[in-house]
């Protein structure tokens, strides 16, 4: 996407050093700071520590991340077990995307298919660039299916602004261009749809005051930085039209894992009678589950996440510590939205209810014992 007059990703592969860059979005929106991963800890640890973040960027850079495993083992990139081994490594940084395992796995599988590791390399990078276009496009038509439920409320207001509300980050940063929840955001806003944006700030990392906001400014779209429990006031008030969040986790009968807070959202929106959709790639489907409060792993994080605020001061980001340094906290990073909250799906091939029948109608052929393909 367009930053200040330059294209960028959050991930890229730069192909005159044979090295793939990220964005570390910790730092943002105060500084722009690139990082190379060259070896399979630093893939690990950029995933774990958030410089990159958000399911389908996770995933992606899961699947470039088998490449970093072959470059840097040479020669014993060729040895089945090894590699397997380093990818159950990487599989494992965070529990709840399942996008990550996605990306890994499907990389994974067309390098062993090539046995010389010459070959071997050559498939990974090329199967996970695969990875990274295949998310952009996916990313791109869920904004144009997007549209067409921003696009009717706008019709409905008579040209009033069309007020939508969302939570974290599910934007270009959290994907590779467009976003999930913000594709169709985008969509309207340059379809010239006057639209407005309530961004939960989401702690306790604050994804979105740091990152959606950032975003939406950079685009010109209108936008407001609220607090995290701000949403149900503001629906009980008439002022919030939309609901799109994107999501981690989706269990094919329809699920929601997403950021900590997102269930909350789809409550106050039911008693509201707000619409409550999710948008998301097909990546981010787990086929193999169908009940996401007891099947979908959620991830605790280290609670001085919680315990301390972080922010840009004096020219340098630094962190404070708000409660008592004695009080415990405890840091669950996402919370599951049962199917009967969801008002729908906007999906890279359509927009579907949220129940078994009607997401497996739209994707006929994946299979429910297999997450690859
Ligand atoms: C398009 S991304 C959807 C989700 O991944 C996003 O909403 C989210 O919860 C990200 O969590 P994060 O902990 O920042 O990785």
């Amino acid at each position: 996407m367009n930053v200040d007059g330059k294209q960028m990703r959050p991930i890229w592969f730069d192909n005159e050093s044979k090295t793939v860059r990220v964005i570390d979005q910790r730092r943002l929106p105060h500084e722009l700071i690139v990082q190379d991963l060259t070896t399979n800890d630093q893939v690990i640890h950029a995933i774990k520590e958030m410089y990159v973040r958000g399911a389908p960027l996770i995933g992606a850079t899961g699947a470039l991340g088998v490449y970093v495993i072959l470059v840097q083992k040479g020669n014993q990139g060729a040895d089945d077990a090894w590699l397997k081994r380093e990818c159950a490594r990487l599989r494992d940084a965070r529990p709840t995307a399942t996008n990550l395992a996605w990306g890994v796995d499907r990389v994974m599988e067309k390098a062993l298919n090539a046995s010389e590791y010459g070959a071997r390399v050559a498939a990974a990078l090329k199967e996970a660039l695969g990875v990274v276009e295949e998310e952009a496009v996916n990313c791109r038509k869920i904004g144009e299916f997007g549209l067409s439920i921003i696009r009717e409320i706008a019709e409905k207001k008579n040209g009033e602004p069309v007020n939508i509300l969302t939570h974290c980050n599910a934007g270009w940063l959290a994907c590779i261009e467009y976003g999930t929840a913000t594709a169709p955001m985008y969509t309207a806003f340059d379809a010239g749809i006057d639209i407005h944006v309530w961004v939960d700030e989401t702690r306790p990392l604050n994804q979105g005051s740091r990152l959606t906001a950032w975003e939406l400014g950079k685009h010109g779209i209108r936008h407001t930085v609220i607090t995290d429990n701000a949403g149900g006031h503001l629906m009980q008030h008439g002022m919030v039209d939309l609901v799109i969040v994107g999501t981690d986790r989706t269990t094919r009968a329809g699920d929601v894992a997403n950021k900590i807070g997102t269930y909350l959202k789809a409550l106050a929106a039911r008693d509201n009678n707000v619409p409550f959709y999710v948008a998301l790639p097909s990546s981010t489907f787990d086929w193999t589950i169908t009940d996401g409060v007891k099947d979908i792993p959620i991830e605790e994080r280290d609670p001085d996440e919680i315990k301390f605020v972080q922010g840009f001061c004096d020219g340098k980001i630094s962190s404070v510590l708000v409660p008592p340094e004695s009080s415990p906290a405890a840091n669950h990073a996402f919370d599951v939205t049962p199917a009967r909250l969801v008002s729908g799906f906007i999906t890279e091939r359509g927009i579907c209810g949220a129940g078994e029948e009607q997401i497996m109608a739209l994707f006929p052929d994946k299979k429910a014992d297999k997450k690859i393909g």
